[in-house]
């Protein structure tokens, strides 16, 4: 018998690394190629191709890095591309450039050889683009030969201005930039600019929520290790295992979120039989948390959406929760609160926008919103103010949130909205109810009424939260 056979069976991978590597860079390659064509988010689409491909933990773990960090870098890469190629970007073939995107990814941000991602790189180029492969050699092999900080600082002196040069070297279009700027201003906080694209760049911690009421013991098993801030916060050595394992009690959820949802349901304390409404719920991340602390105060929830898919995610979300939730799909502008009689205790607006404050989680978002869509979403804001309001009891509790920033959406749409309103709500102090709720104190700037979280200095994605009260 050969010492072969004797061997105990090994369940290690058979084929050679180059290969298993390949397979991670065709799928991080098919991803970036689909969110380039259409309407495809990378967070949605890449598990689904790694599963399909069927990549071990350490190839999904490199074609997830290879993906989201090249989408992110995406406009940094452009410009060391441009200079390499001697062309714009524009001026070559798409698929070529995201090729080329993958190569520069590896070559400036990933510990892989630099002959290694070169020639991978011209694989995938025969592959793909056929004769274009001695282009993607060319190109590569002259970025490979000038290190990454000496790219930076050639990139940095082509710009004319700061603003220019921050969105070169953050990756970030101008106009967003701007309005991070503007919104750190507003809050005395300019200084904290660079620290925030930085932040953006960077992947975030998978962060869960346990279920007020309903996770905690499983948690408990887990040996979890709680958040800094959110008091149903937690971070686990295997988070999506133990969120898939835990029956809907435990969630994958940013801890800013966490704050947001709570902000409202421990405002003040819960009078049983008290009528909640989440009015733009999907996919069902606070309607979850809101239920649960629901169910604990003897209060009840309606979930409303208006997209019928995203409608079937809210109740998705809610299995793991013992309570009834009546899940409504329906414009949030024209809800039915049954009368004045019957209005809300309280209700979280959290509302559609233009997700600024969650770019590290979407690594193409920053490419695919345009300044053009804020005045449309801050409108659309307006009108669900508008029909929150109108939901209210008096003397009921709304929260206006955004995943934005951005002032136009937060200050902007909430001050006219206050104007529309005035006489009629007034503003709670926001900033006390956060800090009550929160496990340690949080380094928060700006007015007492509303809250704006960062992910630079809180690591959580930069929520905004305004609590108002309905008067009469
Ligand atoms: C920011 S998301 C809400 C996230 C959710 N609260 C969570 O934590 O999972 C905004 C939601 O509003 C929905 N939406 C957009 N326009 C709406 C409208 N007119 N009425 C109700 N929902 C709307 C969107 O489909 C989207 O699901």
């Amino acid at each position: 018998m050969s010492g072969q056979a004797r061997r105990p069976a090994r369940r290690r991978d058979p084929r050679p690394p180059q290969t298993r590597i390949a397979r991670s860079r065709l799928v991080a390659f098919d991803v970036l190629e689909a969110v380039r064509d259409g309407e495809a988010y990378a967070n949605l689409l890449l598990p689904t191709r790694i599963r399909r491909a069927g990549l071990d933990t350490a190839d999904a773990a490199f074609a997830t890095e290879l993906a989201y960090g090249t989408l992110r870098m995406q406009g940094f890469y452009d410009r060391v591309i441009e200079q390499a190629a001697g062309r714009a970007a524009s001026e070559i073939d798409p698929t070529v450039l995201v090729v080329l995107r993958l190569g520069v990814h590896q070559i400036l941000a990933m510990r892989v050889p630099d002959h290694a991602a070169v020639n991978e790189q011209v694989a995938l180029a025969r592959k793909v683009a056929g004769p274009a492969a001695g282009f993607v050699n060319a190109v590569l092999r002259r970025v490979a030969r000038t290190g990454a900080e000496e790219w930076r600082e050639r990139i940095a002196s082509a710009e004319r201005d700061e603003d220019g040069r921050l969105s070169a070297l953050t990756s970030h279009p101008e106009w967003i930039v701007r309005a991070f700027r503007a919104a750190l201003e507003h809050e005395g906080r300019a200084g904290e600019l660079e620290a925030l694209l930085d932040a953006d760049d960077t992947a975030p911690r998978v962060n869960l929520a346990i279920l007020p009421g309903l996770g905690e013991q499983a948690a408990a098993d887990a040996g979890v290790e709680p958040d800094r801030y959110s008091p149903i916060g937690a971070t686990a050595e295997d988070p999506i295992r133990l969120a898939e394992a835990s029956g809907g009690r435990i969630r994958v959820q940013d801890e800013g979120s966490q704050l947001a949802a709570l902000a409202l349901s421990r405002a003040e304390p819960i009078r049983p039989g008290e009528r909640w409404l989440d009015l733009c719920a999907g996919p069902g991340g606070k309607a979850a948390v809101l239920a649960a602390e629901a169910l604990a105060g003897g209060a009840t929830l309606v979930a409303n959406e208006a997209v019928p898919a995203r409608a079937e995610l809210v109740r998705k979300a809610l299995v793991g929760i013992p309570a009834e939730v009546e899940v409504r799909v329906g414009d949030g502008r024209a809800i039915d609160a049954g009368g004045t009689e019957a209005g809300f205790d309280r209700i979280l607006l959290d509302a559609p926008c233009t997700g600024l404050g969650a770019l590290r989680r979407r690594p193409e978002a920053r490419w695919r919103k345009r300044p053009a869509d804020v005045p449309e979403l801050t409108k659309l804001q307006g009108e669900l103010l508008d029909a929150a309001i109108g939901a209210l009891k008096p003397g009921g509790i709304l929260a206006y949130v955004t995943c934005s920033p951005h002032t136009a959406e937060t200050f902007g749409s909430l001050g006219a909205a206050l104007a529309r309103h005035a006489g009629s709500v007034e503003q709670l102090e926001t900033r006390s109810v956060v800090q009550g709720v929160s496990r340690h104190p949080l380094d928060l700037a700006g007015g007492a009424e509303t809250v704006q979280l960062w992910p630079h200095r809180h690591g959580t994605d930069a929520m905004f939260i305004a609590l108002l009260r309905r008067t009469r």
